[in-house]
């Protein structure tokens, strides 16, 4: 069997009788409601987007609370759309990976049509009349952090926005500029209202969108090549709204783990691709059970009931302090740390490292004990139960098949929010010292241990991606396995408060982490005597 329309209506028995859950209504209706009266269009049809948001909806209209599907539009990497989403008739069976050791598969069919943002392709003039329907209420996004930049590292305009605004909206090509263009049809259409919606997973995602769209209504306007009145519509927000959100679900790339499971129900073509934008797509989607979505309640024409699917609308401020507990404590902290061992020690799941008792006592006090301390309770979210989950539920999962590997993506970029957040907070609080942090230095230590590209076998392995290799590896390069003088070389690296968020050796953490370094790198084994040693 192949996933497309007409097999999940001819085939509908043995579908389900090898447990695949079918969309429960009828599509063509569904898309011809959607298409008349749209209320939700989605840019980015990357993995997350199909195992959660689309999921989310996909479970509303099987419960019969909305009729009306969304839209999905891909403007960076258009053979996502060929590729994951055309062959197969906008399906996607989305594998729940449960802890409990159970896949639900489901067959997920809201997306009633996946649409390129291509000036050169027919989508984007339907993508334009969408826009300037009165019913849209929400335009979404995961587009990566990347996605929003309209300045590069270095605070220059890069060349390719630069052009765009000075053509202005009719011959944008660049990934705001083209969502700008589409925005101008809303405001000649009448000054629309819409709910311009980030879901990527960066601080503050709302803003980093409000400020490309200004920029963007800006430079148009001063260049005189769109009407003038766009720039105050952007800018009024009862008009357009950019709410802040945060995201929370695990969703890795596609696995074999999984594709083997569709090979072996008999689902043909289920392969999956790398794009030539690194894009992994398939048919399918894996990720786990737990998720969370919460959006500040801004939308100035209404909004799909998304709370009937588990979704948390509520004010910014509590989004905010959802997205730091998440971001700053209770998650990602512990998930890098593990990322940074995990390497070390020759690990390749992420779960597997959760059976080993030096690392989960090393999360755990981090999480508990160093970090949430310094929480606020959203009041929405318990931060204490939501750590729980992480460490008891979600990181355990041995049907995740996330690895230390991805999660050590770019971490010169994360540790400042990570953990620096958590120090400065130490430092402001009139009960705690920077001196009870003993484990979070041990996490630096261990990155610089780490960039050394040596496990704690001494055999080579290959770092993750990230863009701040070429800067810091050189810091450690010369140091040998068994030196015991580090300091004039790891200084540099720990004084960067751009890494770090703070000058380690100000708050007083420097010294300690070079110690530690100095114990991780004694000989072979030190990385685990060293953890014995001080997580116990
Ligand atoms: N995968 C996960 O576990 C989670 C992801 N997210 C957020 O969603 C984002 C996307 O994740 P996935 O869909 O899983 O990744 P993916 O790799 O499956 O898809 C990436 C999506 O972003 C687009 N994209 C990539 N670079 C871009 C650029 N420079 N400009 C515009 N668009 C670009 C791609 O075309 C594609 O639509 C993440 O960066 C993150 O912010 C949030 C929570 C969990
Ligand atoms: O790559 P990062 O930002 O460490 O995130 C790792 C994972 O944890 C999450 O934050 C969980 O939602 C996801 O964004 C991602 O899958």
């Amino acid at each position: 069997m192949k996933l497309n329309q007409r097999s999940i209506l001819e085939n509908a028995a043995a579908w389900e009788k090898l447990g695949y859950s079918l969309p429960k209504y009828d599509r063509e209706q569904v898309k011809k409601n959607t298409l008349a009266n749209p209320n939700w269009i989605h840019f980015g049809a990357g993995n997350i987007f199909r195992a959660f948001q689309a999921n989310v909806l996909n479970n509303l209209l099987n419960e019969k609370k909305t009729d009306i599907g969304l839209l999905v539009a891909e403007g960076f990497d258009y053979e996502i759309i060929d590729k994951a989403f055309k062959s197969f008739d906008d399906l996607t069976i989305y594998m729940k990976l449960c802890c409990n050791g159970t896949v639900e598969k489901n067959i997920v069919g809201s997306v009633v049509e996946s649409l390129r943002v291509d000036p050169e392709n027919s989508d984007y003039e339907t993508l334009k009349e969408l826009f300037r329907k009165p019913s849209l209420q929400m335009v979404s996004f995961t587009i990566t952090e990347k996605g929003y930049a309209v300045v590069d590292g270095n605070g220059n305009t890069p060349a390719g926005i630069e052009a765009d605004f000075k053509v202005g909206p009719d011959k944008a090509t660049s990934y705001m500029g083209k969502v700008c263009a589409m925005l101008y049809e809303r405001f000649k259409a009448g000054a629309l209202p819409v709910a311009m919606v980030s879901m990527d997973n960066c601080s503050h995602n709302g803003d980093k969108l409000k400020a490309a769209v200004v920029a963007f209504a800006k430079n148009w306007c001063d260049n005189n090549v769109c009407d003038k009145g766009f720039l105050a519509y952007v800018e009024d927000e009862k008009k357009v709204s950019f709410p802040w959100s945060m995201i929370d679900k695990i969703t890795p790339r596609p696995a074999d783990s999984v594709m083997d499971m569709l090979v072996k129900d008999g689902i043909e073509d289920v392969d999956f691709v790398k794009t030539s934008k690194n894009t992994f797509v398939a048919p399918f989607v894996n990720a786990e059970e737990a998720e969370y979505l919460v959006i500040e309640d801004s939308f100035p024409n209404g909004r799909p009931k998304l709370e009937e699917g588990g979704v948390m609308f509520t004010k910014r401020e509590v989004v905010d302090m959802v997205e730091r507990m998440k971001v700053c404590t209770c998650l990602n902290p512990l998930h890098t740390a593990l990322a940074i061992y995990g390497c070390l020690l020759g690990y390749e799941k992420i779960s597997d490292e959760m059976k080993d008792s030096e690392l989960t006592k090393l999360i755990k006090t981090i999480g508990y004990k160093e970090g949430l301390p310094v929480v606020t309770d959203p009041g929405i979210i318990n931060p204490k139960e939501f750590i729980d989950t992480v460490v008891e539920v979600r990181l355990p999962n041995p049907f995740m098949p996330d690895t230390p590997q991805r999660i050590a993506c770019d971490t010169s970029q994360k540790l400042a929010i990570r953990f620096g957040e958590t120090i400065k907070a130490y430092e402001k609080s009139e009960n705690l010292k920077v001196s009870d942090l003993k484990l979070i230095p041990l996490v630096f230590a261990g990155w610089a241990r780490y960039l050394m590209g040596i496990d704690d076998n001494l055999n080579k392995f290959e770092l993750s991606p990230d863009p701040l290799l070429e800067k810091v590896v050189p810091m450690v390069e010369d140091i040998k396995i068994g030196d015991t003088d580090v300091h004039s070389r790891l200084e540099k690296l720990f004084s960067d408060a751009s890494i770090f968020g703070v000058n380690l050796y100000e708050v007083g953490l420097g010294e300690l982490s070079e110690n530690y370094f100095v114990e991780l790198i004694a000989g072979k084994g030190a990385v685990r005597e060293t953890l014995k040693k001080y997580v116990g």
